[in-house]
């Protein structure tokens, strides 16, 4: 960096372009009025036309197949104002196969919503599956698609007229949803997160608990889920992964041993089939007595204590 007027020039043009690429990857998920913008959007490359330009410059260049014609001259103009485009435009462009959105920082982003579409539209042929087998579904994409709703708008096979009016109901549904979440005040983040249960009875028609496990819990005076519970016991009973946060007393215990116990079902001399692990020895113990309470399977839960 220090020995020559030409390296340090060349250093000194790099860390501009740097400069650049940095503004460019900190506005990528930012929207600019682009006929407002135009001039700062094309100064600093955020116009995502404009980068397609370029790429589609070098790529047209290549001759391919060696007939002596590129692509170049055959190439169409790109649209300035994609991004801009509503949500017909971005479905329209799915249906096509679009082959644009791969360049770019909008691109990116465009691409990353087109697969997470197309994750989405997948389970249509694998809802079935799913019922079958959730484990190989959740091993395939990382995630069980959960919505029973939405299982039941794919797996119909009438016509467009049926389709819409259950996504009318599906849109009606997750108003609902929304509602008790924020009578609540339960926040969720997350892919795909199951709908909250109001009630330890939509466990069973929902998630199949057995009535042994319920009755446990009518037993021990606990008529109806707490909050936390009501969003992490689904979520749980999906085999879902969760971080949940609570205020103390709120019943997380509860949330993530009662499905624990349930997907366990009953004891089984085959070792240990779970282990929860806890900071302190205080809060295993009140894990280990809220274990207790639901009773169906105290008499194989055990507390370890690592060994000093
Ligand atoms: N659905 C429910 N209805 C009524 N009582 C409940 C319910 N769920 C749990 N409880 C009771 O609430 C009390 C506190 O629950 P719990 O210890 O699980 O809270 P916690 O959120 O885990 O607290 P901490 O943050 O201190 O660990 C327990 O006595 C438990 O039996």
């Amino acid at each position: 960096m220090l020995t020559s007027d030409g390296a340090t020039q060349t250093d000194h043009a790099a860390a501009v372009m740097d400069a650049f690429e940095l503004f460019r990857k900190l506005g990528a998920g930012a929207k600019f009025d682009l006929k407002r913008f135009g001039q700062d959007a094309a100064r600093f490359k955020v116009a995502r036309s404009h980068v397609v330009e370029e790429s589609s410059n070098v790529l047209s260049a290549i001759d391919y197949f060696g007939t002596g014609v590129t692509s170049k001259s055959q190439s169409s103009p790109v649209e300035l104002d994609k991004d801009d485009g509503g949500d017909e435009e971005e479905e329209e462009e799915e249906e096509e196969g679009s082959e644009s959105g791969d360049s770019g920082a909008g691109g990116k982003r465009k691409q990353r919503d087109e697969d997470l579409s197309k994750e989405k539209k997948r389970p249509k042929s694998d809802q079935v599956e799913a019922a079958d087998g959730p484990l190989k579904d959740t091993e395939r994409s990382g995630i069980t698609w959960t919505s029973s709703l939405d299982r039941k708008i794919q797996n119909l096979p009438g016509d467009g007229k049926e389709k819409s009016s259950l996504k009318r109901m599906k849109q009606l549904h997750q108003e609902k949803v929304n509602r008790i979440r924020s009578r609540h005040r339960i926040n969720v983040h997350g892919c795909d997160v199951p709908d909250p249960v109001s009630t330890f009875e939509e466990l069973q028609s929902e998630y199949r608990l057995s009535p042994r496990v319920l009755q446990t819990l009518k037993d021990a005076g606990l008529t109806s889920p707490t909050p936390v519970q009501m969003q992490a016991i689904p979520l749980m009973m999906h085999g879902r992964e969760l971080l949940a946060c609570a205020p103390t007393g709120s019943g997380k215990t509860l949330a993530f041993c009662l499905p624990l116990l349930a997907q366990l079902q009953q004891p089984a001399n085959l070792g240990f089939r779970a282990v929860v692990i806890s900071p302190t020895r205080e809060l295993a113990n009140q894990i280990y007595s809220s274990v207790l309470q639901t009773d169906w399977c105290s008499s194989s839960s055990r507390i370890l204590q690592p060994s000093t």
